[in-house]
């Protein structure tokens, strides 16, 4: 019995390491899981082609979901796992891999099971976001960013709470620049950020008023600020974005906006170190295949 998900990365609009509160957009880059059910009761990740990343996360949520639903789904006796992903979202640079790849396992895993209708997939959500806090790799939860990717378009939520606030469809280019580092979200400076939780606040009315754009970039300077991070891509990308902000903790950055405005910005961040990429954004989420 196999199962097979595929999940998007996602882009920041609030970091919710100040308030609790978050919001993210889903994009046009994908993490694909394929779970594999065996008798052994042995739960063993790998990631393809990084011999070195950490396979905790992926392995404490397949684990998760059979511990939850494997007898709901007729099986006795022990039961093991071996979960691999293929990613093209970059590990660690802020656009929400280890969301993709929760969720994307949780749903393989349900798929292997033969039970995907019958879990909510916010909640298939809820138990990935558990499976990271588990595995230690979030500061939150992070269910802002699991949300964007397991429902696709844009969502607000409370991380204290996993509640969903708000969730809308949107239709940007998204324009993204990676820089060649790392930041791993678990050890984010979350007193720096608690000291702009003032300027997160208005990110949040911002954004459950629905003016998306403008909070992504009061996110970004205040966030920049926060974490050390430069404001020149930020600058680079105004006055014509509609928003641009550091991706969660950083190292990426995001823009949205037409496509005339995401071309001119992509020529002025081609000049720094990285990859940058134009990506649509998705309202579809995760999905089995
Ligand atoms: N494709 C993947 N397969 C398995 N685990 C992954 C994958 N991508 C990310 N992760 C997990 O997520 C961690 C990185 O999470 P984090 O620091 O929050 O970065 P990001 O902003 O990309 O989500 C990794 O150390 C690893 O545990
Ligand atoms: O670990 C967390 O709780 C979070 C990490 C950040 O995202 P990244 O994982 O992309 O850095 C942030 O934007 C999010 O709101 C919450």
């Amino acid at each position: 019995m196999d199962g097979r998900a595929v999940a998007p990365a996602a882009g920041t609009v609030l970091n919710a390491l100040a308030t609790g509160r978050g919001s993210a957009f889903a994009i046009d880059l994908e993490t694909t899981a394929t779970v594999e059910l065996t008798t052994d009761g042995e739960v063993v990740g790998t990631v393809a082609e990084r011999p070195e990343a950490d396979t905790g996360l992926i392995e404490r949520c397949a684990e998760l979901v059979l511990e939850e639903y494997a007898e709901d789904a007729g099986l006795a006796g022990p039961v093991g796992a071996r979960v691999r992903t293929d990613s093209e979202i970059p590990m660690a640079a802020g656009l929400k891999s280890s969301s993709a790849a929760a969720n994307a396992t949780a749903l393989a895993a349900l798929d292997a099971l033969e039970i995907t209708d019958a879990v909510d997939r916010i909640d298939a959500c809820r138990l990935g976001v558990r499976a990271a806090r588990d595995a230690g790799v979030t500061a939150t939860g992070a269910f802002d960013d699991a949300s964007a990717s397991m429902l696709g378009g844009v969502t607000v939520t409370d991380n204290a709470s996993d509640e969903l606030l708000a969730r809308e469809e949107v239709d940007w280019e998204a324009l993204v620049y990676t820089p060649p580092e790392q930041a791993f979200s678990a050890d984010a400076d979350v007193a720096a950020c608690e000291r702009v939780a003032p300027l997160a606040a208005l990110v949040e009315e911002l954004a459950l008023e629905g003016r998306y754009g403008e909070a992504m970039t009061v996110n970004g300077f205040a966030f920049c600020g926060a974490l050390e991070f430069p404001t020149g891509p930020l600058l680079e990308a105004l006055p014509d974005a509609t928003g641009v902000s550091l991706s969660g903790t950083g190292p990426s950055y995001v823009a949205v906006g037409d496509r005339a405005t995401l071309e001119a910005v992509r020529e002025r961040w081609a000049d720094r170190d990285g990859t940058t990429r134009l990506v649509a954004t998705r309202t579809d989420g995760t999905r089995t295949t």
